[in-house]
């Protein structure tokens, strides 16, 4: 039986965005484009098009996806913070109708937004700017929790010119300081004319609306570098927009917070290439200069087989699944241990320790609202195990 997704490794990697730019030779910039006022806000008023501050002023009709798109601003957004997106008029509906644009505390009872005492900015040689722990930081720590200050519909209808005058539009129109937080991220071309789409092709996380995958920038978060054994994670909260890093292993003061911007898990030649297209860096991480990472991972992709393996020859134990979670220590891989945790927790209570499958359920349980977050269907396997008492549980001495 397979038991667990091995693949669902994380959901939400940073996104890359193919962008044309003069070092493609490309020669379709224009300046300006024509910018259509929207049929559905003809009059104007400000109460037809709440909670945008604006009226949304669309394109036409785009064939390849048979809807126009508009830019919709709130320059109220989060006490002021301010948000732009570039979407359709059914999916900017649907971003309205969140928690995040309808309920006045839905954010702030979160503290999201709030300026943490947790890091600084600094910069980092050969990465530009990095984020540094300004105190020890524990397990479970919450480094930061921001909300977009751009979201993007994701077509490929538009030229790069058109398209770069419609976001930098929508970037335009929000508030002074988030705007200027925008424009001063890092970017990948360093071409003027392109310049908001290069920001977005370095600072982008994928966000999904109405299943529709959308481009997001959170300008504060994007300060932080990858590291292929990060240590710490991230977790998107569509419902109210807001993105979360957490800390996946104890930080010193002065150390570097990272997250992964590709799956840790993958070997080493597809993450340096997904790095290199994506961000234009070369990896530089002990990971990706260590020949050995490579067999590691070889190593746990087989630890797992054997774990998931539930037949009479199986070889799993449960020592094989401290191995396993030893492995994953060695790479620094302590935000993406849910799988092995799990695996733990089944393979100890396979040979009937009700107390080390609880502790390991529970691990697993902590790790997927970590990495996935609280709509993970993972978290569900954990949650049925240890709810209904694991001795009940189907693995429930299953290897004695
Ligand atoms: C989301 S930004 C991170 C913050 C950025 N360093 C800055 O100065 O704003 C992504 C860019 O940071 C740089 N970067 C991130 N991680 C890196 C790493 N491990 N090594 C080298 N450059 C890195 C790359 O230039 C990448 O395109």
């Amino acid at each position: 039986t397979e038991i667990l997704d091995r693949q669902c490794w994380h959901e939400y990697p940073f996104r890359t965005i193919e962008l044309r730019s003069s070092l493609d030779g490309t020669q379709d910039y224009a300046t300006s484009i024509q910018i259509f006022a929207s049929h559905d806000v003809k009059d104007n008023k400000e109460k037809e098009h709440t909670p945008w501050t604006h009226p949304p002023i669309c394109t036409e009709k785009l064939p390849s996806i048979n809807d126009k798109l508009c830019i919709y601003t709130s320059t109220t957004f989060s006490s002021g913070r301010g948000i732009s997106l570039f979407t359709t008029p059914a999916l900017a509906a649907q971003f309205a109708a969140l928690p995040a644009f309808q309920d006045p505390s839905a954010l702030s009872s979160q503290s999201v937004n709030t300026q943490k005492n947790t890091y600084s900015i600094s910069p980092i040689p050969g990465k530009g700017l990095g984020m540094l722990a300004s105190k020890p930081l524990r397990f479970g720590d919450r480094v930061m929790a921001h909300t977009p200050a751009f979201i993007a519909y994701l077509e490929s209808e538009l030229s790069t010119a058109e398209r770069e005058a419609w976001w930098r539009q929508a970037v335009e129109a929000l508030p002074e300081e988030i705007k200027e937080k925008f424009l001063g991220l890092s970017f990948v071309y360093g071409d003027e004319r392109v310049r908001v789409q290069d920001i977005v092709k370095a600072n982008t996380f994928a966000v999904e609306i109405g299943g529709v995958s959308h481009l997001a920038v959170f300008p504060e978060t994007s300060r932080v570098n990858h590291a292929c054994g990060p240590n710490a994670q991230y977790i998107i909260d569509t419902e109210i927009l807001t993105h979360y890093i957490h800390v996946t292993r104890p930080i010193a003061q002065g150390e570097e917070i990272t997250i992964s911007y590709t799956s840790p898990l993958y070997p080493t030649e597809i993450r340096n290439k997904h790095l290199e297209q994506g961000f234009h860096f070369t990896c530089t991480c002990p990971r990706c200069t260590s020949p050995s990472s490579s067999q590691t991972l070889d190593q746990i992709e087989s630890f797992q087989n054997h774990l998931n393996d539930w037949s009479d020859t199986s070889p799993a134990s449960p020592q094989m699944a401290e191995n396993l979670l030893h492995l994953h220590r060695t790479e620094g891989l302590e935000g993406f241990m849910d799988i092995s945790y799990g695996f733990a927790a089944l393979a100890y209570n396979a040979v009937g320790d009700a107390e080390a499958a609880k502790q390991y359920a529970e691990k697993a349980r902590e790790a997927v609202l970590m990495k996935d977050g609280a709509w993970a269907d993972n978290l569900r396997i954990w949650e049925e195990m240890l709810g209904e008492g694991v001795e009940g549980h189907w693995s429930w001495r299953r290897r004695v």
